[in-house]
């Protein structure tokens, strides 16, 4: 599908033009295997700045501006070998011989099925299925899980495709709101969202380490992706789905550090904020293939969240040292200091978290945001 439409996020008035990225333009040969850019909706930003409710600049600056994208797209300072695993991938998406009316799962012969189950044996994690609340132990986020894909003609009812709807109708189920100056926009949700249910993506351009320079916006919003996974190579060499020929491409492809930049093209998960008592927890799952254009980031709830509720993850220990002053999540740090009367530092508020709750379960991986 080509670019229908040009989605910027609506904003009415707009008094600044989208900040232009000074990224290095995309290298030639790399073009043709550009992912087509799917425009996604429009959703609305609240700013509620009481101060400088008149200055819209202030109020909706640049950095709220993108093109919103339902899939990941390629963008710069890749490796050749991730190129060539995601050209790869394009070329041999996983999709299942199931016709329609079947559900994978039923199906004994389903190649998604047969795929999602290898990923649950060696990885051990619980299967992503739609409709039924994923069920994750602690040390379980950010393992890996496999799905169905969109070309998959099985029944729009399989419970293999527990992404289906992850990238729909995000007007009406989420609010982009600004309340607090420093804090910039924030996510909340307009329904009740049970334990367990993927709540949103995390899209963006797939890219090097490169692309984010030290300081920049894109090293502050981007997420990583691929992170050098011995486990993840080690299942892939021995994974009986894969294609023999697609094996050692696939696996050095995830040798290498990737990250997901949504500053240019992204979708609402760019705006989830920082919290030391999050509601969402990470995991990657990969969406019809197992190559790194086909791996995504997803936000799973990790306990009941109530409508209004703002929506937020841990951005991990260095980034919140870096990048955040005074950590201002609602869930802890706000109500702490309104208990208290007094701004507590970040690093104040993190001592005590580490001493209520284990930081170290996904490790370094936990330091998602660079
Ligand atoms: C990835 S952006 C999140 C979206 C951002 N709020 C916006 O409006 O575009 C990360 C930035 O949001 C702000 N932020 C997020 N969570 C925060 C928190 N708990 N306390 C203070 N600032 C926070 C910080 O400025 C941080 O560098």
């Amino acid at each position: 599908m080509a670019i229908t439409r040009s989605s910027k996020m609506k904003l009415r008035p707009r008094t600044q033009p989208p900040r232009v990225s000074r990224a290095k333009p995309m290298k030639k040969e790399a073009i043709f295997i550009k992912p087509t850019i799917v425009a996604g909706e429009t959703l609305p930003l609240f700013s509620r700045l009481k101060e400088f409710g008149k200055n819209l600049v202030y109020n909706f600056p640049g950095t709220a501006f993108f093109t919103s994208i339902l899939v990941n797209v390629l963008g710069d300072y890749l490796s050749k070998a991730v190129i060539e695993a995601i050209k790869l991938g394009n070329q041999n998406p996983m999709c299942c011989s199931c016709g329609p009316g079947i559900t994978c799962m039923k199906n004994s012969d389903c190649e998604c099925a047969i795929a999602s189950k290898q990923f649950q044996e060696k990885l051990k994690i619980p299967p992503v299925l739609r409709k039924k609340a994923v069920k994750l132990d602690e040390n379980q986020y950010w393992r890996i899980q496999f799905c169905c894909g969109p070309k998959c003609q099985c029944s729009s009812e399989c419970s293999l495709k527990g992404l289906d709807e992850i990238d729909k109708d995000h007007d009406k189920k989420f609010e982009v709101y600004r309340e607090e100056e420093k804090m910039g926009f924030c996510v909340s949700s307009k329904k009740d969202i049970a334990k367990g249910t993927p709540v949103m993506s995390f899209n963006g351009e797939i890219v090097g380490k490169r692309a984010l320079k030290r300081g920049s916006d894109a090293e502050q919003y981007s997420l990583r992706l691929i992170d050098q996974d011995q486990a993840l190579i080690d299942f892939l060499k021995t994974a009986k789905f894969l294609a023999k020929n697609l094996v050692r491409p696939f696996a050095t492809a995830f040798d290498r550090v990737v990250f997901i930049n949504p500053l240019k093209y992204g979708n609402v998960g760019r705006f989830l904020s920082h919290s030391c008592r999050p509601n969402l927890e990470m995991m990657r799952i990969f969406q019809g293939g197992v190559s790194p254009g086909h791996m995504r980031i997803v936000f799973i709830a990790n306990r009941n969240i109530k409508a209004g509720e703002n929506l937020c993850f841990d951005y991990g220990e260095s980034y919140v040292e870096n990048h955040i002053e005074h950590c201002m999540c609602p869930e802890l740090c706000m109500k702490k200091n309104k208990k208290e009367s007094k701004v507590n530092t970040v690093r104040t508020q993190r001592a005590v978290r580490n001493q209520t709750q284990e930081t170290s379960m996904m490790g370094r991986l936990r330091s998602f945001f660079r």
